[in-house]
């Protein structure tokens, strides 16, 4: 299994580092880093970067350099809710990585839920009608460390609260544990990677539609096709094809496809998404606008931030280069590259407020990941007989993680259900079935 995460957070489960050493070594990568030809880096942050968590009026949580120190301030405020957290999350990653077992053995589902349930039955299935808040307030965790280290990891990742989805708000935990890999030179290199290893011909351009059409090759054996109709630097062009991957969220701002002369017709689905704003800044960061009355004392590389209405940002951090990294340890009153991510463009007057001077502003507004509101129901993979639909795995939770392996699961769905494979599809008791065999 390859755990790659292009947000970069990785904070107060670092002191629990010691334990997380077997995290994502014990499985081999599914996306092989030799096919891709890529390298990995082990730091999603800035080395040496600390984190705070702030509230909006003060920091409730600041990490110390001092391994001991850090281990007792956690200790101090949260109690063993850390390391609980810790084999909570561990625990659900176990069931979760019986995917790369199951899909080495060529098993394949016919829906996201049936997936799900493969893994970790019911209880996996529960996680996405509630919240986070609810699930972790059940297995006992408490109401402030929920709010002060829980609320503040679903806001950099998912830009929203703690009322997303139990299942995802794993995901993001996961996400903030320590040990995870990015890739050197940007997860956009396993993009090309995967097109170049599949020996893909590619065709930039945009879907606009696709049409059912019925081609009768032989008397009386009619045979289904999709003609696909898209937007390319040369014009409206297209082709007919025998199977259909959409691997873009489908919806009226996105992946904006019509779905024609299909009986039944193609089912519409509620697909709500987040916007989020990512905004890089180069400059200083303001600390006195953090309560810090001696510049000079800050030497935090990423906050992250408790739910407070006042706030207009979810959270800053430093950004580290994807390339090599030079400089190790350095910190960072001087100009630096932030990240920030809001949930609105920020003006000129908020960025003078977090900034005391800065040089150059990129932004970006996008739909990055769906709006969670549980009870959550995941739009179905099969959208016709031959057309499948890779995004609705987002609704249980976004990663890139979760993109491969909903990839994996539709090329062999559509290869069985194309072969007649049925043995291969939706099998009941597989973690039982495959401990038998090698
Ligand atoms: C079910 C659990 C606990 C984990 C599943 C494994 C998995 C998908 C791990 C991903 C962890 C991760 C890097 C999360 C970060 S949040 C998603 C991130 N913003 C992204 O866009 O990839």
């Amino acid at each position: 299994m390859a755990t790659i995460s292009s947000s970069g957070s990785n904070s107060l489960a670092a002191c629990f580092e010691h334990l997380d050493k077997r995290r994502f070594h014990r499985h081999p990568p599914f996306i092989s880093i030799k096919l891709l030809n890529i390298a990995v880096r082990l730091q999603l942050l800035v080395p040496g970067s600390l984190t705070g968590i702030y509230n909006g009026e003060e920091f409730v949580f600041e990490e110390s350099s001092w391994y001991i120190v850090n281990l007792l301030k956690l200790l101090w405020h949260y109690g063993l809710n850390p390391l609980r957290m810790y084999m909570w999350v561990e625990d659900i990653l176990d069931k979760f990585m019986r995917i790369y077992r199951y899909q080495t053995h060529d098993y394949a589902f016919s829906s996201n839920e049936r997936l799900l349930h493969a893994l970790g039955g019911n209880d996996f299935t529960r996680m996405l009608n509630q919240t986070i808040d609810e699930a972790m307030q059940k297995a006992g965790f408490s109401l402030k460390f929920i709010n002060e280290v829980v609320c503040p990891a679903m806001r950099v990742n998912y830009g929203q609260g703690v009322n997303i989805n139990s299942f995802v708000g794993a995901v993001s935990l996961a996400g903030v544990e320590s040990g995870l890999w990015s890739v050197k030179g940007g997860n956009k290199l396993v993009c090309t990677g995967l097109i170049y290893a599949s020996k893909a011909e590619v065709i930039p351009g945009t879907v606009l539609s696709i049409d059912g059409v019925t081609e009768l090759f032989s008397p009386g054996d009619p045979v289904k096709l999709y003609q696909v109709t898209y937007n390319t630097t040369s014009g409206l062009t297209g082709d007919t094809y025998d199977i259909v991957v959409i691997a873009a969220p489908l919806g009226r701002k996105m992946a904006d496809i019509a779905f024609k002369n299909f009986d039944p017709p193609v089912p519409d689905f509620p697909n709500p998404y987040h916007q989020t704003v990512v905004t890089f800044v180069h400059g200083r960061l303001n600390a006195s606008f953090f309560g810090y009355r001696d510049p000079s004392t800050f030497h935090l590389g990423a906050i992250f931030t408790t739910e407070n209405p006042k706030l207009f940002i979810n959270s800053l951090g430093v950004v580290s280069p994807v390339g090599d990294v030079g400089g190790e340890g350095k910190l960072p009153l001087q100009s630096a590259v932030w990240k920030v991510f809001s949930k609105e463009v920020l003006t000129k007057e908020q960025l003078n407020l977090l900034f005391s001077s800065y040089d150059s502003v990129k932004m970006k507004k996008w739909l990055a990941y769906p709006h969670y509101s549980p009870p959550e129901k995941c739009p179905p993979i099969v959208l016709h007989d031959n057309i499948y639909y890779l995004n609705g795995i987002e609704r249980a939770a976004s990663a890139m993680e979760m993109s491969v392996i909903a990839a994996k699961n539709t090329a062999l769905l559509a290869y069985h259900r194309w072969y007649g494979n049925t043995d291969r599809i939706d099998q009941e008791d597989l973690h039982e079935k495959l401990k038998t065999e090698l």
